[in-house]
């Protein structure tokens, strides 16, 4: 039945579960693949050269995480943390069970236990409860049947880039005439050999080609386009201070980070690094731009607010333009910025493009903004890294609301601690922070809603181990290359291909070994049955007990009161705070009057402008969820109507989400591509050839001169079919009939 649905095999309910080995050892058994037979365990290093190593790091050691400098220009923390709310909360758990205890207790006239003793028993109740049972990984052969497509052969893409993915095996950073003082800080970082994509790519970029280059997650990008750089700053020095190189990256993590790797890789030259990106104090990034530092790290955002209010600063001089993570830069509302900054930079540039997914647009952009660029793909598209091991947990159909039962029992029973937990929606992640922290184990969140010193706080603690689990949205997906997470946990899948990548690319990263464990439910299988297909190592599936299930469940129903009182704490703090800087922002007004504040900062484009684009971009996401699609409004409606959503919900919610953001990336790509700018292009030469086309015209020309009878007839017909009933107009105007036969059944009737 199973292979009918198409399904990954799991072990029926009524067969017996077998014994379980301990989650480590679990290597030893006999591994379920999905869609694929066991590959030999040589093939699957095949594309990550298997003689390559990556060397011990204690070079990088804790200074990888140079942020003082950093941390110093962020706002100070808020009252209390989230942590200590969830904190309050459990205390007051903790006394009224001590209270009922005692109670019950005298009642039966029992010997009175130690305090400590009954607050140990409080704290290990969980695991005592739960440890017994072990979850299974399928030992039988899985029924998922993947229909082998035949390859197509050669994308098409090779036709207009110069392919340099094959490289040398045997070069070492010595043979590649990378200057002395790189070299020192290459040992100090303790690489002892190139990766695949650096053996590919710093050669290339040595000869100051441009490059669009693909390999998977944790391979050493940074790096490789890195190094070439500072060799040409190297070789040759700067004559005025100016800013020679621009490193583009979409999160301010991100940022951050590549901002770390080129310190320490240019630590024993003259070169000067310099980050600017949102959340980070304006000031303090105008003077130190205005010093002209070599390299500038930037989010898009922040690049063009300096842009547009440092007049001293330009892009003017930049040789060497780097796009990391491209394809996430053009997704979302990235794209209009990219292409300013990339308009404003010289001509004369080197343009390097590096992700670890391509996709069409990207490819696209390649064409338009690279110059006779150099294809390096060290790894295919969608490849994860190589060391990763996938695993998935089937929700079942009527069993929706499990997912956050299933990941707490995942949590409290085997994946313990180094865990990053992705969530869709950010206010999930918040939610399942309150609830893990109510349980007892340390927790952070990272995303979109947090201020940037909450976000950063949250990544130094989990670096430093002070929390074993961070829940983060896809904001933590890209690039962040935390050392040490074994496991990434996905609540619901995520919207494409892509995204599952860079999520479970989080671990396993620099040779080392790691594990996802994805939820998969029905609506999901879709992505499932392409990540079997693609994936070069086996799958497996993971079946947690069912009374462990219920059981955690019944533990999150309970919890429920207290994850609301949590909450509520937070809610009345936020007003008190609201209230608090209202009162202390009237003051200095009256104080320092209006005049002492500065000019309003400009922008490229006028703050409506950007406000209609970020409307327009989450209207259309919503009209094409929508479209044809009535079962999702009525349940955006009922969700809205309830208030708070059930565990169901929540989760239908979290994949409604990720599949609303799957078909916008779906329709883009539906969308005819854009002409390429390659000279042996037929198709963009014959466009070229064509009369230039006249300035579009804006939706309020269109309405006053568009005379056709379909445009008259439309502006005649009155309000549309929702107006009417908004405004309780029933009847349609007479006459006004869709088709003849309507009429007739009309005319019949009456
Ligand atoms: N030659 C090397 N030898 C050993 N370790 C290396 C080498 N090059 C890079 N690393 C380490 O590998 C890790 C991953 O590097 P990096 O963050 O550049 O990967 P990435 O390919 O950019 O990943 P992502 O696609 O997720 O951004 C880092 O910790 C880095 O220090």
């Amino acid at each position: 039945m199973l292979s009918d649905l198409d399904l990954i095999g799991t072990i029926e309910d009524d067969e017996e579960v077998p014994e379980e080995p301990e989650s480590e050892e679990e290597d030893e058994e006999q591994p379920i693949v999905l869609g694929k037979k066991k590959q030999a365990k040589g093939k699957r290093s095949e594309d990550f050269n298997s003689d390559f190593v990556f060397a011990e790091r204690d070079g990088q050691g804790d200074d990888s995480w140079v942020m003082d400098d950093v941390m110093k220009q962020l706002k100070k923390r808020t009252a209390t943390s989230l942590d200590e709310k969830i904190e309050t909360v459990r205390k007051k758990r903790k006394n009224q069970v001590k209270a009922d205890k005692n109670n019950q207790q005298t009642e039966k006239e029992e010997d009175i236990k130690s305090e400590e003793e009954e607050e140990e028993d409080e704290d290990e109740e969980s695991a005592e409860e739960f440890s017994s049972e072990e979850e299974t990984v399928l030992t039988k052969a899985d029924t998922l049947r993947v229909k082998e497509k035949k390859k197509k052969k050669g994308t098409g893409k090779s036709g207009f880039f110069e392919d340099a993915s094959h490289f040398d095996e045997n070069l070492t950073f010595q043979d590649m005439n990378l200057s002395r003082p790189l070299l020192k800080a290459i040992s100090a970082l303790s690489f002892t050999q190139p990766t695949p994509i650096q053996k590919a790519c710093i050669p290339v970029g040595l000869l100051g080609r441009d490059i669009c280059a693909c390999a998977a997650t944790g391979t050493g990008k940074t790096a490789a386009f890195m190094l070439p750089v500072l060799e040409r700053l190297i070789y040759k020095p700067r004559e005025a201070p100016v800013t020679r190189v621009l490193v583009l990256v979409p999160t301010r993590e991100l940022g951050i980070q590549v901002h770390t790797v080129a310190k320490q890789l240019a630590q024993f030259t003259e070169v000067t690094c310099c980050l600017a990106v949102g959340g980070l104090d304006v000031k303090t990034q105008e003077a130190a731009l205005r010093a002209g530092p070599d390299i500038l790290i930037a989010t898009p955002g922040r690049l063009i607010d300096h842009l547009h209010n440092c007049p001293s600063f330009s892009l003017n001089a930049i040789e060497v333009l780097i796009l990391d993570e491209a394809d996430r830069m053009l997704d979302e509302y990235f794209e209009e910025q990219m292409k300013e900054i990339i308009r404003l930079c010289s001509h004369q540039r080197q343009t390097l493009l590096f992700s670890a997914t391509m996709s069409e647009e990207v490819q696209d952009l390649a064409a338009v903004s690279l110059r006779n660029p150099v294809r390096v793909f060290v790894n295919s598209n969608t490849d994860v890294a190589p060391f990763l091991r996938q695993e998935f947990v089937r929700v079942r159909p009527n069993r929706e609301g499990d997912r956050e039962a299933i990941v707490c029992a995942l949590l409290t029973r085997t994946f313990q601690d180094h865990v990053m937990l992705f969530t869709q929606t950010k206010k999930q992640a918040h939610r399942m922070h309150i609830v893990l922290g109510l349980m007892g184990l340390r927790v952070g969140e990272l995303h979109g809603n947090l201020s940037q010193t909450q976000r950063l706080e949250a990544l130094r603690r989990f670096k430093d181990e002070q929390i074993d689990i961070l829940v983060a949205t896809d904001v933590a997906a890209r690039g962040l290359d935390i050392q040490g997470v074994k496991t990434v946990i996905n609540l619901t899948m995520p919207a494409t291909m892509k995204h599952y990548v860079h999520r479970v690319g989080r671990t396993a990263r620099a040779g080392k070994a790691g594990r996802s464990v994805s939820l998969v439910g029905e609506e999901e299988r879709k992505l499932l049955k392409d990540i079997v297909k693609k994936a070069q190592a086996p799958v497996k599936a993971r079946i947690l007990p069912l009374d462990v299930i219920s059981k955690f469940r019944d533990k999150i129903k309970n919890m429920e009161k207290e994850v609301y009182a949590v909450l509520q704490l937070e809610k009345e703090e936020k007003e008190m705070q609201k209230s608090e800087s209202q009162i202390s922002s009237a003051e200095k007004k009256l104080h320092d009057g209006k005049e002492a504040q500065g000019p309003e900062r400009s922008w490229f484009q006028t703050r409506e402008e950007r406000k209609k684009e970020k409307l327009s971009h989450a209207l259309q996401e919503f009209d094409l969820a929508l479209r044809g699609k009535k079962k999702r409004k009525k349940f955006m409606a009922d969700a809205k109507k309830k208030g708070e959503m059930t565990a169901e919900e929540r989760s239908q919610f979290e994949i409604l989400k990720a599949q609303m953001y799957a078909e916008r990336v779906a329709k883009r790509d539906r969308k005819p591509k854009r002409a390429r700018a390659m000279p042996e292009d037929d198709e963009s030469a014959a466009k070229a050839s064509k009369p230039k086309k006249q300035k579009k015209n804006t939706v309020f020309d269109e309405e006053l001169t568009n005379t056709s009878r379909k445009a008259l007839k439309k502006y005649r017909a009155g309000p549309s079919f929702e107006d009417r009933k908004r405004l309780g107009i029933q009847q349609r105007r007479k006459g006004n009939f869709k088709s003849k036969s309507r009429y007739r059944r009309k005319s019949s009737n009456s």
